[in-house]
């Protein structure tokens, strides 16, 4: 295996003498799941078969077969580990020794159809090895990086169709304008195509992805959605170290030295190819045509393979046969490292041998990969900026992998509180899941924002405050809610005095009572002498019937004096001048009694609604305060956490479930809002 004559790849060090790295080429293979293991997948049903019977045995990393022989690798990958796991296993320690000064390169090897797209490029759920590859750059610049080291990432993406190259990242250069040659600094390389200078690993995807959407990829009879191109992306890394001295940097806010001296400078490349797919021969012309050169240049690079594994033994390597060797070139000459995915369908055998025989070939090569160095004067304004830019990017990253984390916790706690069953999609954040999230939230955000509004208007709005107040005092005044208090008020100590009124007389009844003899005829008090009498007002003094007139048997006009006119008369003229003492009857200070118990009650009552409308107003002053309070600073937005058609996980600053019921409640078109407080002010989140 692998020896080392070199410090650690991301053991970077200022050292003259550049480290070589030797060892073999590192080959696995990828075995694509069979169709039995896909049979809902219809697209999987593309391998030619053949009536070769063989069975294949996997085991420590060797793949068996009682009629081909026994076939050893690096690593033998098989359903259901994830490309994340190739990745880590077979490419990992590849990329970040690129990022420490080594060429490099990964490339799929597979007969069309065996899965070198899936494992190259992979999906939003399986990503493939260049969105991890570009990644894991980042992540180095981030986290592994030696200090004071500078980095500047370029990319550039070419496409091998029908021996021609064309530029994926300018489309419209024509291929005569790239031409591959020798440079001498960074060897062998295609001059004239686009290389675009790019500082996070978003950037550098989309550049990616605008190159695979011009890709040219078409339906065959093996593969429905077949590269009918080699595509080649090229990461470029130029490094800056500076030397021990920088450390001496003075803080920002002061003046950085006007040079810091020699510094050492690398360039690396890391090749990512998903090669196009060696086929038999297709029944449309067209297709057999690029059938014809996919297989040309797979079968050059089988033999610069086939010489390169003879070692010295070799005299000539044909990598100009082809355009593919000739710009894989400084990658194959054995000075870069180099990781080759073989990807094979068990269900073809025919094609199954021809590739393990290939990976078994390339398993022989060895390499002696170069760390490239190159020393250099460099001035030093841009040093920190990019020490700065460096630690932007890892608090940026962090904050990203902060984000998933909380989003898959908060995940995990729903599904385990609340049963619910998150679909695949949503328990793995897709790439473009924040994007959606977003918009989610704004669209939340908004929708609380006019519930809000319209919720504050509705209490503001008069017609509403009358009706919730009318109903407490039976008003038919539509008067403000202050006049309303001030009136009940008044009403509420007209009947004490009244009561007062009412107990004087019952006292000077009973005491008269005592002092007189009882005489005939009773005055039978009956429920109609004082009806529930809505009394507006009370003659409590200074008229004609000295405080002592009050009438009843039916209803008093509002605003009306007691009318004489009555069935009943209570007072000290008719008494005294009319009748004799006998006219109270004896019952009649039991029914006073009750009169006053009677009126007390109103007054409980009134008393009540009173404090209803105590409640009301605070009720009221506190939502205008709060109104104050929201124009003045609107309340902090709503975290969506994750979310699906019918689920949102938010995380609220809001601790009222009463307020965020709320405001999710009141519409039918809203999604199911799942809300954990940030600060819980109940132990199990809520759903509305
Ligand atoms: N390991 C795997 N796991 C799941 N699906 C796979 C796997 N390998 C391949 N497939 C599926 O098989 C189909 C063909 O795979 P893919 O397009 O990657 O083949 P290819 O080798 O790139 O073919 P071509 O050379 O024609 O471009 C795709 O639908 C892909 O998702």
């Amino acid at each position: 295996m692998a020896s080392l004559s070199s410090p650690p790849a991301n053991n970077s060090s200022n050292s003259p003498n550049p480290g070589t790295f030797s060892e073999n080429i590192k080959v696995s293979i990828r075995v694509k799941p069979s169709i039995a293991n896909n049979h809902n997948d219809m697209k999987h049903r593309t391998i030619p078969r053949t009536t070769v019977d063989a069975s294949w045995a996997i085991r420590d990393n060797q793949i068996s077969s009682s009629e081909f022989g026994n076939f050893k690798f690096d690593h033998v990958f098989q359903t259901p580990q994830p490309t994340a796991y190739v990745f880590d296993t077979a490419v990992k320690d590849l990329v970040d020794q690129v990022m420490a000064g080594y060429n490099g390169m990964v490339f799929a090897y597979g007969m069309t159809g065996s899965g070198k797209t899936h494992s190259m490029q992979g999906s939003n759920a399986d990503p493939g090895i260049i969105p991890l590859a570009v990644n894991s750059v980042f992540d180095y610049i981030g986290i592994n990086s030696p200090p004071y080291t500078m980095f500047k990432i370029k990319v550039s993406y070419l496409e091998i169709y029908n021996e021609q190259l064309r530029d994926l990242l300018a489309p419209s250069t024509p291929a005569d304008d790239i031409r591959i040659r020798d440079d001498p600094k960074r060897g062998v390389r295609a001059i004239g195509a686009k290389e675009i200078e790019v500082d996070t690993p978003e950037a550098l995807l989309q550049v990616i992805q605008s190159g695979n959407n011009l890709r040219r990829t078409e339906g065959t009879e093996f593969n429905a959605n077949s590269s009918r191109s080699h595509a080649v992306v090229q990461i470029i890394v130029e490094s800056t170290s500076y030397p021990p001295e920088s450390s001496v940097l003075p803080l920002s806010g002061h003046a950085l030295p006007k040079n810091l001296g020699s510094a050492l400078t690398r360039a690396s490349t890391l090749y990512l190819c998903d090669l196009a797919g060696s086929e038999r021969a297709a029944s449309q012309t067209e297709r057999r045509k690029e059938g014809a050169y996919i297989n040309k240049s797979l079968l050059t690079l089988g033999t610069v393979i086939s010489r390169l594994s003879l070692g010295g033994a070799a005299s000539h390597i044909p990598y100009r046969d082809s355009k593919l060797t000739r710009l894989l070139q400084p990658a194959l000459s054995g000075r870069s490292l180099v990781s080759v995915l073989c990807t094979v369908d068990f269900s073809n055998h025919t094609e199954t041998v021809s590739t393990l025989r290939f990976a078994a070939r390339a398993k022989n090569i060895m390499i002696s990969a170069k760390r490239s160095t190159e020393d250099s004067v460099v001035s030093s304004p841009s040093a920190m900026s990019f020490e700065l830019a460096n630690a932007n990017r890892l608090i940026e990253k962090l904050t990203n992998q902060m984000q998933t984390l909380k989003m898959e916790n908060l995940a995990l706690k729903t599904k385990a509180s609340t049963g619910v069953n998150a679909s695949a999609n949503n328990s793995r954040p897709t790439s473009d899941g924040s994007v959606t999230s977003y918009t989610l939230q704004l669209k939340i955000e908004n929708k609380i924002l006019n519930e809000r509004i319209e919720h504050l208007t509705r209490l503001f709005d008069d017609d509403h405050l009358d009706s919730l107040i009318g109903a407490t005092v039976d008003d038919d005044q539509r008067l403000s809610p202050r006049a309303k208090d001030d009136e009940s008020k008044r009403k509420e100590s007209e009947y004490k005095a009244y009561i007062a009124q009412l107990e004087k007389q019952v006292y000077e009844q009973s005491v008269r009572l005592r002092t007189s003899s009882v005489g005939s005829g009773s005055v039978s008090p009956t429920s109609t002498f004082f009806p529930n009498a809505k009394f507006s007002h009370i003659n409590n003094g200074g008229n004609n019937n000295n405080n002592n007139s009050i009438s009843g048997a039916g209803t008093t006009t509002p605003g009306s004096h007691f009318n004489a006119n009555s069935n009943y008369v209570l007072g000290k003229s008719p008494i005294s001048s009319s009748s004799p003492p006998n006219a109270f009857p004896s019952s009649t200070q039991q029914y006073y009694a009750e009169m006053v118990a009677q009126l007390k009650e109103e007054v409980d009552d009134l008393k009540e609604s009173n404090s209803d409308k105590d409640r009301i107003i605070s009720k009221l002053k506190h939502v205008n305060k709060r109104k104050e309070n929201l124009t003045a600073k609107p309340l902090p937005p709503l975290t969506i956490n994750t979310h699906s058609a019918s689920t949102a996980h938010i995380e609220s600053p809001v601790h009222s479930p009463a307020y965020l019921r709320y405001y999710y409640a009141s519409s039918n078109n809203s999604p199911n809002i799942l809300v954990q407080p940030l600060k819980p002010a109940v132990d199990e989140p809520f759903i509305f």
